[in-house]
């Protein structure tokens, strides 16, 4: 072990709504080394260096629709683990590319993900995840947001309403989950900084046809 005094969270509580499963190892390896070359640049600003497939959720800005990123069609092994990972979770192998925003992540040192909720009105419920690599000390962590504060109690900046309540996916290559119900609206979800090693990781979503973000002819 590494560590004899961590922080990292005791699973006494499991989101509801969280399914994890796990997809064929040569299948992850086979996507990884598809989309490593597209994440070799530096990440500038950004809490992780990104590479997009389908819709762009990073290409946009507020009340603006989306435009087109990478086609899914050039990335064969990707669309496979996709589909894998949709499957295994109970899910549907149609992965409905006209609305699907895909994120692909690599994470080093100093990067991390704030504790956070993907926006409800732009995605659809259903989010699927998958971990392509990971050699860092960090793994998605989920907090349990607190009931609402009564009427008439300002309760101030977000962290201050998380509850001690966390959970933390034990991930392995090709853990894959689905983040539905409370594990969407009622968790936080984020990767604490890395402080060594790599994560490599997968996400996809659905943009709402009703939201003002989706266009039907979203162009290049
Ligand atoms: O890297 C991950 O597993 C999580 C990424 C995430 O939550 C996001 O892109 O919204
Ligand atoms: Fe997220």
């Amino acid at each position: 072990m590494e560590d004899s005094v961590s922080t990292t969270p005791v699973n006494l509580d499991y989101p509801d709504g969280l399914a994890i499963a796990r997809v064929a190892e040569a299948l992850v390896e086979a996507a990884l080394a598809e989309v490593q070359p597209h994440l070799q640049g530096d990440s500038g600003s950004l809490p992780s260096a990104m590479f997009e497939v389908g819709l762009s959720y990073s290409k946009t800005t507020r009340a603006c629709a989306l435009r087109r990123a990478a086609p899914l069609a050039d990335l064969p092994y990707l669309r496979a683990l996709l589909e894998a990972a949709s499957v295994s979770l109970g899910g549907p192998a149609d992965l409905r590319e006209r609305q699907l925003n895909v994120i692909c992540r690599r994470y080093l040192p100093g990067h991390g993900l704030e504790p956070h909720r993907d926006l409800p009105e732009m995605i659809e419920e259903d989010i699927y995840g998958c971990v392509l690599s990971n050699t860092s000390g960090s793994a998605l962590e989920f907090h349990r947001l607190r009931e609402p504060e009564p009427e008439g109690h300002h309760g101030g900046r977000e962290e201050s309403r998380i509850s001690p309540s966390a959970f933390r996916v034990d991930e392995l290559p090709g853990t894959c989950f689905r983040q539905r119900g409370a594990a969407r609206f009622e968790w936080n979800h984020g990767i604490e900084k890395v402080s060594y090693g790599e994560r490599w990781s997968v996400t996809w979503r659905w943009i709402r046809t009703d939201s003002v973000w989706f266009r039907e002819d979203s162009a290049l």
